[in-house]
């Protein structure tokens, strides 16, 4: 017998429907229940989880659906017009049609992707989640955030465009490698810095543990990020407002990403751009010291990076530019004016991002 899983509920704006994100084990046998009446469904998965993917499509298809595996590249390349072309063909050939379903499995790349490809298809049809990494599920199978990359920058091209509902099957991590693992835990301590001190306070007790599935908070862990984005993106799916706080640390983690060739992971960046906004708001006299250092520890003691090449500053202050949150001229941050306090900097001096870049630079 596995326990029950945690339903989380994100509520319905701006015309979308309500939906759960399911939190447990062995989840895969509430996925019929929510494609529900379809005929055809499609599981959007990437090359590394082959073997996932394909026994989902064939356990749907024992259900009755006609159902097909459409394989992606891993991780960012998936992210790109080509691959969006690529699945669109492969819905085509299967006269996909406006009540078929697609399900995407696999780390927020993939699930970014399927998102997307499902919002364009036909104008848009539903789609459910499967996050299989800890970034996945906390944030990015969350919210209806969903796009692609384009050679001018990280999600440049996307549309919110919710989930029917999100699965996250913990199993699914005892394969994830470390490295990927502990990127996800940069979208957890973020969560705890803009909302909810407790994750803080729980890895900083014992960090080692943080970095495996089986460490003794994971579950609650990976449950409190995910409350922390279903409150936010429940009040704000299009990003009018309050949701830009979950935008923290990303203004520069996109722009080193884009520097990278996304070699980089997602999490990493986020970790750097995080350290990055703290200084920032210390220099601007908003952030406390200790609540700035704290940023630091409690990222180096999980083993994420908290600085970058200190030659690159001019090309990632342009990419900065093309920034969602930018408008017109006016770079915009979001910064904590204390622990739990995100906001809003508007237009900051150069000379402060430069002195907050200084802070960062290896
Ligand atoms: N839409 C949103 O709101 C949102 C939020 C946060 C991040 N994101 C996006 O998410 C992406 C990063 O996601 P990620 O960190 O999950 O990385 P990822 O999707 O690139 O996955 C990392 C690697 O792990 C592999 N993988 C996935 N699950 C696995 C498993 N269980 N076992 C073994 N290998 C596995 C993938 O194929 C890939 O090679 C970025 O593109 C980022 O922009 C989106
Ligand atoms: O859900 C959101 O809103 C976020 O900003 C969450 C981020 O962690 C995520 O990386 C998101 O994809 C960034 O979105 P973007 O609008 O800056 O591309
Ligand atoms: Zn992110």
């Amino acid at each position: 017998m596995t326990d029950a899983p945690t339903r989380i509920q994100v509520a319905g704006s701006a015309g979308t429907a309500p939906y759960e994100v399911l939190v447990g084990q062995q989840l895969l046998g509430e996925l019929p229940a929510l494609v529900g009446p379809a005929k055809r469904v499609a599981v959007l998965h990437p090359e590394a989880l082959a073997a996932t993917g394909e026994a989902l499509r064939e356990d749907l298809a024992a259900q009755g659906y006609e159902a097909i595996a459409i394989q992606v590249p891993n991780a960012e390349e998936a992210k790109t017009a080509e691959v969006a072309a690529y699945c669109w063909k492969a819905l085509g050939q299967s006269n996909f049609t406006r009540t078929d379903v697609i399900v995407g499995v696999g780390g927020g790349a993939t699930t970014d992707l399927a998102g997307f490809v499902a919002a364009t298809w036909l104008r848009g049809v539903r789609w459910i989640a499967v996050p299989t990494t800890v970034l996945g599920m906390v944030d990015a199978a969350v919210g209806g955030k969903t796009g692609i990359n384009t050679a001018e920058g990280k999600n440049l091209v996307g549309s919110f465009h919710p989930p029917a509902g999100v699965l996250c099957d913990l199993a699914a991590l005892e394969s994830l490698p470390v490295h990927d693992y502990v990127s996800g835990l940069a979208e957890i301590i973020k969560a705890g810095f803009i909302a909810d001190p407790a994750i803080l306070d729980l890895i900083e007790a014992d960090p080692e543990a943080a970095r495996t599935p089986q460490g003794p908070h994971t579950a609650e862990l990976i449950e409190r990020a995910i409350r922390v984005k279903a409150e936010v993106v429940s009040g704000d799916l299009k990003e009018a407002g309050r949701r830009e706080i979950l935008n923290y640390g990303h203004t520069l983690a996109h722009a080193i990403e884009k520097n990278e060739r996304y070699e980089w992971r997602h999490g990493a960046a986020v970790a750097v751009g995080m350290v990055f906004a703290a200084e920032l708001g210390r220099i601007a006299g908003r952030l406390d010291d200790a609540t700035a250092d704290r940023h630091r520890m409690v990222l180096q003691a999980v083993g994420l990076p908290v600085t970058y090449r200190g030659d690159q500053w001019p090309k990632l202050l342009d990419t900065m530019k093309v920034d969602k949150k930018t408008r017109g001229d006016r770079l915009r941050f979001i910064v904590l004016d204390g622990l739990a306090k995100p906001a809003v900097m508007e237009a900051p001096d150069p000379a402060m991002l430069l002195a907050a870049h200084a802070e960062i630079a290896a």
